[in-house]
């Protein structure tokens, strides 16, 4: 996959276990895509996994990022506590082939990773795989969103 430019602005968060693998994406995607937003954490002491959810899932809501990644030991935790916000649909990909489909069929707007997971280079491959991809507004996946909005109401 080529290195265009990838026109999203995005959220970046993640813990401890996370922060070894953000710093090389934050590095590595910063001249990539329009905006990149550190939401933290800044060092490799321990931190926990919620508080990065928020910020990131914060930024989306508030349309300041267009999507989001999240990034703690196996990717996990983050999921779990970004799923708990209205409005987030994040899921943990380790291939390139659930980053972009996510996004196609579920509107994934945030991105899971395990930081002792994968290498850099796959998590490379897999997030330009996500920000590449858009949704792809057919009948079948807005009656599913539909339901998952629901969800969310009850
Ligand atoms: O799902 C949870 C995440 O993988 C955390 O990054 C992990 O639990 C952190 O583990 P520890 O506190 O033992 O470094």
């Amino acid at each position: 996959m080529s290195d265009r430019e990838l026109p999203l602005r995005l959220a970046v968060g993640g813990d401890h276990a996370g922060f070894p693998l953000k710093e090389l994406v934050t590095k590595h995607f910063s001249e990539l895509v329009i905006e990149l937003i550190d939401c933290g954490t800044h060092d490799a002491s321990p931190s926990d996994y919620p508080d990065f959810a928020v910020e990131v899932a914060e930024k989306i809501n508030s349309g300041q990022a267009d999507r989001g990644l999240l990034i703690c030991g196996s990717g996990v935790g983050v999921s779990v506590a970004a799923n708990k916000i209205t409005g987030i649909r994040a899921a943990i990909c380790h291939d390139t082939y659930s980053a972009h489909q996510g996004v196609e069929h579920d509107d994934m707007n945030v991105l899971c990773i395990g930081g002792r997971i994968i290498g850099s280079e796959l998590a490379f491959e897999i997030i330009k795989s996500f920000l590449s991809a858009r949704y792809t507004p057919e009948e079948r996946h807005a009656r599913r969103l539909q339901k998952i909005v629901a969800l969310e109401e009850d």
